[in-house]
């Protein structure tokens, strides 16, 4: 089931149209880029996408059906700081849980430690909590995962290991991912594809 997203529209404030009559298109399985300069609304259609915030104009299918309203969402979206994305007052456990039952599988692909589950977020580095944000992200659920600088804050060896476990679900699971970044060389490892915004 493909993510759509047609005639997307999407302003702050009743300013001026940060973009408008967007379509954009994602495949199950497919890796794709998106790419434009600083501010031209990356982040916002992600959000779009993602069913974090409505489209003002057009509108968001998966599958030819409208997102789901309530309940577990199968687009998930990562951003680049994981410290904004986690209750500060959860244990790693019960962050995970958030999206059901953890694979063992996906945790070791991230490099996930099992005596990390009972750490609290402030006694993680930053690398380690993305690992987290990123094992939440990919839950039994998800189709789609919107990664929104997901690894721009870490180095060549981490950044290469949580992709190659984001692409072992691409093939396993069918997966299909929309890379947001500044990074043209991880682009054009990734994707298949590039949308320039
Ligand atoms: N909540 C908000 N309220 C008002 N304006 C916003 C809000 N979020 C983003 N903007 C503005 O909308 C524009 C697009 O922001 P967005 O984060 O989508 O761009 P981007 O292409 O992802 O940028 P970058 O590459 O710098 O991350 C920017 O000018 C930004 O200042």
């Amino acid at each position: 089931m493909p993510l759509e997203g047609s005639k997307l529209g999407y302003r702050y404030n009743k300013k001026q149209w940060l973009f408008e009559k967007v379509d954009i298109r994602i495949e199950p399985g497919e890796i794709v880029g998106l790419v434009g300069p600083s501010g031209c609304g990356k982040s916002t259609l992600g959000r779009l996408l993602a069913g974090y915030d409505e489209p003002l104009q057009g509108e968001v299918t998966l599958g030819g059906a409208p997102l789901p309203p309530s309940g577990y969402h199968p687009v998930q979206m990562v951003f680049q700081h994981p410290e904004k994305a986690v209750n500060p007052r959860w244990t790693m456990r019960k962050t995970l849980l958030e999206a059901g039952e953890p694979d063992p599988q996906l945790l070791a692909a991230l490099g996930i430690g099992p005596a990390w589950l009972d750490r609290w977020p402030n006694e993680l580095s930053g690398g380690e909590l993305q690992r987290f944000c990123i094992a939440r992200a990919l839950g039994p659920g998800t189709r789609y995962l919107i990664a929104d600088e997901m690894t721009a804050m870490l180095d060549a060896i981490t950044q290469a290991q949580l992709w190659q476990a984001v692409r072992d679900r691409v093939t396993e699971r069918r997966l299909g991912v929309l890379v947001i970044s500044h990074e043209r060389h991880l682009l054009h490892r990734l994707c298949s594809r590039l949308i320039e915004f």
